[in-house]
């Protein structure tokens, strides 16, 4: 399993001493949206740059025009793009085409979608890499919200999956025993006292491949 960092930062300079921290323990680095929509493509670019072994992850969240917006993410260095379940097939089919210009990937988020495991199938016949199965940050505030749901969403996707959305170290082994792809961790890691330590103890808790220097 791969362990992602989401840097729910807002600005590039942040970003990037986050990502120089944690960076040596984790396999995908996540721009988060309000980053992306504070500072731009260019901090995509600058994060790349900064970063060229490291898988980069830029959660655009695209909803609609989904092969200009995932043309332009792409262009500005970004390996993988989200674009959100709940969009038409018209916008996935869009973002695919224009990762497969460049060789790169897109994942579906499946936020706010009903039937996880039904989109999860057609969005990965449509050419999505895998999907994200994620409980946003107001989803996690809301009363009665329960991890296990998301556990039990990834296990039933029956296709590649991540789980993001409140995985800590409490919680990551249980994200690889669902059989995630990838574990995304943002406020366990960027929120922490010690945000490399913190890093490096979610990759001790599960068992992977050395990550990438
Ligand atoms: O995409 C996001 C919010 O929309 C977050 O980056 C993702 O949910 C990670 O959350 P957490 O801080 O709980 O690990």
């Amino acid at each position: 399993m791969q362990l992602q960092v989401a840097m729910d930062v807002l600005t590039t300079e942040a970003a990037l001493e986050l990502a120089a921290k944690v960076a040596p323990h984790v396999d995908i680095l996540e721009l988060g949206t309000p980053l992306i929509k504070s500072e731009g493509l260019s901090a995509i670019t600058a994060v790349k740059e900064a970063h060229p072994n490291k898988i980069v992850f830029a959660d655009l969240k695209t909803m609609d025009a989904g092969e200009l917006e995932a043309e332009i993410a792409f262009a500005a260095g970004a390996d993988l793009v989200t674009i959100l379940g709940t969009a038409g097939d018209s916008t996935i089919i869009g973002a695919v085409a224009a990762a497969k210009k460049h060789g790169k990937g897109v994942v579906v988020d499946l936020i706010g979608v009903a039937d996880k495991a039904a989109r999860a199938k057609e969005v990965v016949a449509l050419g999505a890499q895998f999907v994200e199965v994620h409980a946003g940050l107001d989803e996690q505030a809301e009363p009665g919200f329960s991890f296990q749901t998301l556990l039990d969403a990834g296990r039933a996707a029956g296709v590649p999956f991540s789980i993001a959305g409140g995985v800590r170290l409490e919680t990551i082994a249980s994200v690889a025993e669902a059989g995630a792809r990838v574990a995304v961790v943002g406020g366990a890691i960027y929120g922490a006292e010690d945000p490399a330590q913190a890093a490096a103890d979610l990759r001790a808790a599960i068992t992977l491949e050395p990550a990438n220097a």
